[in-house]
């Protein structure tokens, strides 16, 4: 199964290609119907010049080890930070290892994914997202879009940090999909929290990577808000002419993303298409649009 569990920091509503739609939506995503049914329904179909070669290039991009800020090895630091400074000026992708985020949380985020996923279309219609807000299932985005459709299923909640104790996210999955997916919220409640405390420690290394004062991005993203998404990219018989999420910055400020091994996640640079392998002990950051306008366009 292909998917992927990210965070997003800092989110804004982002300007998408595809033509928006009125609110009673004629198509359902049924994945399972569609993949015994031969062809694909025309709103999945991309242009040519939408599509993206399934490229054999893989992109470069640094891969920091985050042991170096646990041991503040200063000299380290710099060297990453030179790294982590180029990929931003270019592309605005590294991979970071060691990162501290228990490599079983990130298993288990896998695991009731495909909970929440392999849920019956009724339910996991019963959870969807309400047309405006972020939080909920979607299949397909078939409620916002009547074409240039993603083939993918999405699942996404808010998280916002809290010195008190916090239950937010496992609040949330008992009220949408009931009590007995507690242990679906606990497991993303923890996940939240550890992609948070990762997220302020790559904002002090995007600082000191752009020359600004260390704990500059931290203090300004402390509070911020992020929005988790599960994405799940079902098999596609003719997937040609489809792709499971479309060309397309992210409006956010910083994402942080889990690919499994099947990847997938690919950037255009220099007028082709390169691929950012999947490496399961490493978490991929990007930087967003937010913080590209707000805190490197300035500098
Ligand atoms: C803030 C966000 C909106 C989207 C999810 C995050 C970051 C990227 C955005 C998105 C993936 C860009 C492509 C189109 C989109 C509709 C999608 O395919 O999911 C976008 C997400 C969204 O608007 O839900
Ligand atoms: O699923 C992926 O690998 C990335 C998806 C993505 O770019 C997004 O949801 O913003």
């Amino acid at each position: 199964m292909n998917s992927c569990v990210e965070t997003l920091l800092q989110y804004h509503p982002s300007q998408q290609q595809q033509q928006p739609k009125d609110e009673n939506p004629a198509l359902v995503f049924d994945s399972n119907l569609l993949q015994k049914q031969g062809e694909v329904p025309k709103e999945f179909l991309w242009s040519l010049g939408d599509m993206v070669s399934t490229t054999q290039e893989d992109l470069k991009e640094p891969i920091i080890d985050l042991e170096i800020m646990r041991n503040n090895d200063d000299e380290a630091i710099a060297i990453a930070a030179k790294h982590v400074r180029e990929a931003c000026m270019k592309h605005g992708f590294f991979q970071v290892i060691n990162h501290g985020v228990d490599q079983n949380l990130i298993h288990a985020a896998y695991n009731e994914s495909d909970t929440i996923f392999n849920l019956p279309l009724s339910k996991k219609m019963s959870a969807k997202r309400k047309s405006g807000g972020v939080s909920g299932y979607s299949g397909a985005h078939a409620d916002r879009y009547s074409s240039k459709l993603p083939w993918k299923e999405t699942f996404s909640f808010h998280y916002h940090h809290q010195k008190s104790s916090n239950t937010q996210v496992i609040d949330y999955f008992k009220s949408v999909l009931g009590e007995e997916h507690q242990q679906t919220g606990w497991v993303y409640q923890k996940y939240c929290e550890a992609m948070k405390r990762l997220s302020l420690v790559m904002m002090e290394l995007l600082a000191i990577s752009l020359g600004v004062d260390r704990l500059h991005y931290k203090s300004f993203f402390e509070d911020g808000d992020s929005i988790m998404r599960c994405n799940y990219y079902p098999p596609c018989k003719s997937c040609s002419h489809t792709l499971g999420t479309g060309p397309h910055t992210d409006p956010t400020s910083l994402t942080i993303l889990h690919q499994d091994q099947v990847g997938g996640l690919e950037l255009f640079i220099d007028n082709k298409w390169l691929a950012v392998r999947p490496r399961p002990e490493a978490l991929v950051i990007n930087i967003g649009d937010t913080f590209m306008d707000n805190m490197i366009s300035p500098l």
